[in-house]
């Protein structure tokens, strides 16, 4: 292989992840589909003619490849927790006078938009992908690595070394989930209930060329990484992961008690039908990572965390 050849190889596959994170997680293509694809040609062609050469975050992994056997179990080491319930205003009043009574100093919150999708874990070492894997009992999941390698959002190299674990919930966008039910209508298959169950059934596909015509997508929210990152609350950890090319969801806010909440609870209520996404709730967090450590966890939640969760719609008969 010349020495042109494996630059332009490797030109190209950067190229293309650039392109594919503008279009994917900024949502602001620098290019038409018809150049993406003319240059994801020349990389394929560059590929087949030297595959020892084809780059770890190369974007001919997105097409996905048939699984061997069943998905393999996967053990968190940090457990994927749950999140204690808030149905009302007086549940989340409660929430904030204990986390406020436990915590030294003023305590602020963020808000963030709880996704109608299925938990997921992922692993980065030395800036690569290594593994994902679904949350299962929290202790024990399954490895979906292949199949989110699929999802175009999904960095599969970081601009740093990093080892680090984001966690986040894959969900299919409802213009996916229509698309996807009107193809299956045409085929004469039966079609998905909503848009979670799509999900959960196209991510732990064996098949992962299937995952990857279903167009998932992820936002991520949390993580597990040595202190030395120096990331000393959600807010920062949030702004720190959208520079590493994560897709952050939007409508976090920050907050500073419950009058605060209520407002957002009540603005997202009126808004989520217009969402490009199901959401179910609105997750508060306490901000600060030093107040999350004092409140700590029991053995199933945070306590620095609550999920408000949108009262069940009547289902239009
Ligand atoms: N089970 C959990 O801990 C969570 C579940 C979810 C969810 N479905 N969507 C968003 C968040 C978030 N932004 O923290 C969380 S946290």
């Amino acid at each position: 292989m010349s020495k042109a050849d494996l630059r332009r190889l490797v030109d190209l596959t950067d190229q293309l992840n650039q392109y594919a994170y503008q279009y994917y997680v900024l949502d602001q293509p620098t290019i038409t589909d018809a150049e993406y694809d003319q240059l994801y040609q020349e990389l394929l062609a560059l590929e087949a003619q030297y595959p020892d050469y084809v780059q770890a975050d190369s974007p001919s992994h997105r097409v996905g490849m048939l699984a061997q056997s069943g998905l393999e179990k996967v053990t968190h080491e940090t457990p994927m927790l749950s999140l204690a319930n808030a149905f009302n205003q007086e549940d989340l009043a409660r929430f904030v006078a204990s986390s406020q009574a436990a915590s030294e100093g003023p305590v602020t919150y963020v808000g963030e938009l709880k996704i109608d999708g299925l938990s997921v874990s992922l692993r980065y070492q030395d800036g690569r992908l290594v593994q994902a894997a679904t949350r299962g009992d929290g202790q024990i999941g399954e490895d979906i690595t292949n199949n989110v390698r699929t999802i175009a959002s999904v960095p599969l190299k970081l601009p740093e070394p990093l080892d680090i674990e984001v966690r986040g919930e894959i969900f299919m966008p409802k213009a996916s989930f229509l698309a996807l039910n009107q193809a299956r209508e045409d085929q004469g298959l039966p079609t998905f209930a909503n848009p979670r169950n799509s999900a959960a059934g196209s991510i732990r596909q064996l098949d992962s060329r299937i995952t990857a015509q279903r167009k998932l997508d992820v936002f991520l929210y949390s993580g597990v990484f040595s202190p030395d990152l120096g990331l000393a609350s959600q807010s920062q950890m949030l702004a720190q992961f959208k520079e590493w090319g994560f897709h952050i969801n939007d409508q976090t806010r920050s907050l500073t008690g419950l009058a605060d909440m209520w407002d957002f609870v009540e603005e997202m209520t009126s808004q989520r039908h217009d969402l490009p996404y199901d959401i179910d709730g609105i997750v508060f967090k306490v901000d600060d990572f030093d107040q999350q450590a004092q409140l700590g966890h029991t053995v199933k939640a945070p306590r620095w965390a609550i999920a408000y969760k949108f009262p069940a719609e009547e289902q239009a008969t």
